[in-house]
């Protein structure tokens, strides 16, 4: 049984960097030490200041435990926002299961409210973790990989002849890169805004980190006036008894129109001697899934992705954006941010949404955790309703309500934080 007594919760400063690095790097078994990769402990600090970062020290003050969070501007339905992206959530192996977590979850995220945050987000190591604080999963998406042999295209697919691929190094191709992303990334939900600091990360290229692949490059679909695409990728060059059998693995594709699509997967899939292209992670409804002649081909895995925690229930809900009109009373349950339980009445449509505390009856109970699963439109609350973990007391509801939370294009961060 966890309990959250013996543990002090506070914020670090600057001389504790180490020491909580030293946490969240063991516990999440990372192939190196603090000290070995200084300017990778302190980059984010440095930038956002030590304020989002906590610590959890025993009795005598050792730090056991530790979790921070960026300030993200992440598309979500009705707009870019503001979204807490917790990262770094790490206890001491040896002080595991006695509440660290618990105790971190509880002050964070009644930080992110006294803050007036509205959202927290997250990537979770394991999907049995972060249901008790008020998170769901909200988004998957797809590692894909495709024989080369197999990757035509339809021959109807839109071809630009005026569009031209060229080849770089990382750092040569980022701007064309960024702006692209910054294009794509406010209108897809679940995409956060990348400033250059995560451009650093995106395009780092040092040996150690290319596992036995070869060096980053970017490929950039250039239109008339500016880039309209991009690919970050890495050659693993492989040879067999046979020939080569060399894989590419491409870390993000990004495309602004049809035709730059086309072009940008025309390409990945022309380089000689590649037999194989292997893509870290796709949208669910990425348009190669339409694109190829024979789409049965493309190898996919539906993964995890993003997690989401409605920090404050009212004003989350009333800013959302909703596909039809919807009245419902919320029932809501919330262990870890007490603020947000009780009865909510929510009318909403595609005009806006009127969130505010009743007395009324509740038509649906559940714990806040649906509504972040529910959030980015694409995960219906039918699955708990019918996995018996909510409980629908006015019949309908639950379709009615999915109906408007249902956004057609599929979530999608793409970057692990
Ligand atoms: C967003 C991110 O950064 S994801 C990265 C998360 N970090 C890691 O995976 C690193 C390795 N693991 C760890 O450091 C720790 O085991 C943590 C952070 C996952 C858990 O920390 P702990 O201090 O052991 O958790 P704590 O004791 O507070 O557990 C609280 C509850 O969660 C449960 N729990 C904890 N870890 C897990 C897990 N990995 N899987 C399932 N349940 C878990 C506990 O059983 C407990 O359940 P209860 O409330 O029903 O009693």
């Amino acid at each position: 049984m966890s309990t959250s007594a013996p543990w002090t919760v506070r914020g670090i400063d600057r001389e504790e960097m180490p020491q909580v690095a030293e946490v969240a790097l063991t516990s999440l078994l990372a192939p190196v030490l603090p000290d070995e990769v200084e300017e990778r402990v302190f980059r984010f600090p440095e930038r956002n200041g030590y304020g989002r970062i906590l610590a959890a020290t025993d009795e005598g003050g050792r730090i056991v435990g530790t979790t921070r969070s960026h300030a993200f501007d992440m598309a979500l339905p009705g707009g870019v926002r503001r979204v807490a992206g917790i990262t770094g959530v790490g206890v001491w192996p040896t002080f595991r299961r006695r509440g660290v977590l618990s105790a971190l979850m509880r002050r964070q995220i009644a930080d992110l409210h006294e803050a007036g945050e509205h959202y927290a987000a997250l990537w979770a190591s394991e999907s049995g973790i972060y249901g008790r604080y008020g998170y769901g999963l909200a988004a998957t998406e797809v590692v894909a990989a495709i024989d080369v042999h197999h990757a035509g295209l339809r021959a109807d697919a839109p071809r630009d002849p005026g569009l031209r691929v060229e080849l770089y190094r990382a750092v040569a191709g980022r701007k064309e890169a960024a702006e692209v992303f910054a294009r794509v990334a406010r209108t897809r939900v679940g995409r956060f805004a990348r400033d250059e600091l995560w451009w650093d990360i995106m395009t780092k290229d040092e040996p150690a980190e290319r596992a036995g692949k070869g060096p980053l490059r970017i490929s950039v679909v250039h239109g008339s006036e500016g880039p309209l695409g991009y690919a970050l990728h890495r050659a693993e060059r492989r040879w067999d008894p046979r020939g080569s059998a060399s894989v590419l693995h491409v870390v993000e594709a990004v495309a602004a129109t049809p035709a730059a699509h086309t072009a940008l997967y025309e390409h990945l899939f022309s380089f000689d001697l590649v037999t194989r292209v292997e893509f870290a992670s796709l949208p669910q409804d990425d348009p190669l899934n339409d694109l190829l002649a024979n789409h049965q081909r493309l190898e996919s895995t539906m993964v995890d992705s993003l997690w989401m925690r409605l920090v404050d229930v009212p004003a989350a809900l009333g800013e959302r954006s909703y596909a039809a009109p919807v009245e419902a009373v919320l029932a809501v349950t919330d262990r870890y941010a007490p603020w947000n339980e009780g009865a909510w009445r929510v009318e909403a449509g595609p005009e806006g949404a009127r969130v505010e505390r009743t007395d009324a009856a509740p038509d649906v109970s559940l714990d806040v955790s649906f509504l972040g699963g529910a959030l980015l439109g694409r995960r219906p609350l039918l699955g708990p309703l019918r996995a018996g973990l909510l409980t629908e007391h006015a019949p309908g509801t639950v379709a009615r309500l999915d109906t408007a939370l249902f956004r057609p294009d599929a979530a999608f961060c793409g970057t692990v934080f």
